[in-house]
């Protein structure tokens, strides 16, 4: 799915209007009927509603909705916020039309906004895409702190009001803080930033038949890897295939004390489906491997403790380096040999990035599209700090581009950026997953993909959705708060 900017979305709506040959309030009924759709499939006509409109389209939407609503049975007050003379002319319109049988109230001032009690639902319909300011004073900021101070739950109409579509906020800007925000069409490229989590929610999109010829021909940095966008990644065994047509994978991974990091690792490698696993791991890991991971073979280093010597590359069909793999200087040198000689696909995670940011030479050595999974944290030692989320986007893109590399940013949404500076935001996962070893499963499961001959960009971002996806099913079986890594490889599956 496109993620589009503000000012393609006005387009992308005059072109459907002007190609479906329907009206603009046309439009608005449609966006306001798929908005009653989410909500009478989650609330029945006993639930109180009081809607916030603005003047503008947003605020028209608003106003679409209470007619609709009020029509359906639920109880519904409306007030309009007079934070400006004019209004749109789908606002006037909706508003005649409501106002044939059900009252709009004005707030004008403080006193005029009405107590918010815990029971009703708020509806945040004063500010939409078209912002064009923040907001810092005046009678929507008051609109906006009781929304905020009120005990009751808010639904954000399209996106919260305040919220920049597609640029960032400054920390004093007065946003709605709404519990979910309904979209129309496509996720903004706001909802992708952590920052603005508090001015998101939990967030949904409702299809309003915008035109799909449109969309598609419009350009943009941004998309969103949604099911359909994975499912067109995947790929189906054939009936004769047999392991070596999955690749040999070998994993760099574990040193004394981590090899916990290379046997998730491993595992997740061999549940994402490649023929055969070879993990490379110092002596003391030896036994380790061979009882806890059956299924792959042990290549074993010269060293005791931590990994200093290669093994011959020409087996393998894809490397992954990283996992527990610790920073003595011996593995730096192996890695730096590494990082000049294969030609092999690799994904580079952990204490790998840490090398590669204290060491910038490999960097420069790695072969173009190797896999970098960076977490923030990682990604500020690579790259440098920045100021905000969208910044660091921008410094993300760049860093991709000028090192020909792809990158999987890790967050909420992580970001799958490509060598031609194109991001790819991933639609599974949740907080369960900020656990220790979250990462090396993504490393195994990106490893097993490069060597089953994914490309590097599909299985970045194949990968990344699958890793969630498992996360998504773990979660939902033990709940966030108490899975653990091992739980992500056991419900990997596609
Ligand atoms: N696109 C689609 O596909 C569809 C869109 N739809 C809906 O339309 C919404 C977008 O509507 P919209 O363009 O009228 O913008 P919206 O945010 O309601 O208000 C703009 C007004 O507010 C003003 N204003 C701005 N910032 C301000 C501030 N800080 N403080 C005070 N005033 C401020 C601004 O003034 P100006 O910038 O001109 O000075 C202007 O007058 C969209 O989110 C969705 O809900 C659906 O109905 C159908 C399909
Ligand atoms: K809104």
């Amino acid at each position: 799915m496109k993620i589009l900017n503000a000012a393609q979305i006005r387009a992308l709506d005059a072109y459907t209007i002007q190609n479906e040959g329907i009206s603009s309030f046309q439009l608005m009924e449609r966006a306001a009927r798929a908005l009653i759709r989410w909500i009478c499939e989650r609330y029945d006509n006993r639930q109180k509603f009081i809607v916030f409109c603005g003047k503008g389209n947003n605020g028209g939407d608003g106003l679409a909705i209470a007619r609709i609503l009020s029509q359906k049975g639920y109880s519904v007050e409306v007030f309009v916020v007079e934070y400006s003379e004019t209004a749109s002319v789908d606002f006037q319109k909706n508003r005649t039309l409501l106002e044939e049988f059900l009252s709009v109230k004005v707030i004008k001032q403080k006193e005029d906004i009405p107590p918010l009690p815990t029971q009703v639902l708020l509806l945040d319909a004063l500010l939409g895409t078209g912002l064009s300011r923040p907001i810092s004073a005046g009678i929507l900021a008051e609109a906006i702190k009781a929304l905020n101070t009120s005990p009751a739950q808010v639904i954000s109409v399209d996106i919260a009001s305040g919220l920049y579509c597609d640029a960032p906020n400054e920390p004093t800007d007065l946003i709605v803080r709404p519990d979910h925000t309904v979209s129309f069409q496509m996720p903004k490229l706001a909802f992708m930033m952590p920052q603005n989590a508090p001015f998101v929610g939990d967030w949904q999109v409702v299809d309003i038949g915008l035109s799909p010829e449109f969309i598609q021909k419009e350009p943009t940095q941004y998309y969103f890897t949604d099911a359909t966008a994975a499912q067109l990644l995947n790929r189906h065994r054939q009936k004769f295939s047999h392991k070596g047509t999955f690749g040999h994978a070998l994993m760099l991974a574990g040193s004394y004390g981590k090899m916990g990091a290379a046997i998730l690792a491993g595992k997740a490698c061999l549940r994402s489906g490649v023929g055969l696993l070879t993990v490379h791991t110092p002596r003391c890991g030896y036994e380790i491997m061979q009882i806890t991971l059956p299924e792959a073979m042990t290549s074993v280093d010269l060293h005791e403790q931590c990994m200093t010597t290669l093994p011959a590359l020409e087996p393998y069909s894809s490397l992954g380096v990283g996992p527990g793999l610790g920073k003595d200087p011996q593995t730096v040198r192996a890695l730096e040999t590494l990082s000049r000689q294969s030609a092999i696909p690799m994904v580079w995670d952990a204490d790998a990035l840490n090398i590669l940011s204290e060491y910038p030479d490999l960097l420069k050595n790695l072969p173009e599209k190797t896999i970098l999974t960076p977490h923030p944290k990682e990604f500020q030692r690579l790259a440098g700090a920045s100021k905000n989320d969208f910044e660091r986007l921008a410094l993300a893109r760049d860093f991709a581009q000028s090192h020909q590399l792809v990158l999987c940013l890790k967050g909420a949404h992580s970001a799958v950026i490509l060598p031609d500076g194109m991001v790819h935001f991933n639609a599974t996962g949740n907080a369960g997953m900020a656990t220790g070893g979250s990462g090396d499963v993504l490393t195994g499961i990106l490893t097993s993909l490069l060597a089953q001959g994914f490309l590097p960009e599909d299985a970045a971002r194949f990968g990344v959705y699958q890793h969630g996806l498992a996360g998504d099913r773990a979660a939902a079986a033990r709940c966030e708060v108490s899975m653990i890594a091992s739980d992500i490889v056991e419900y990997l599956g596609w």
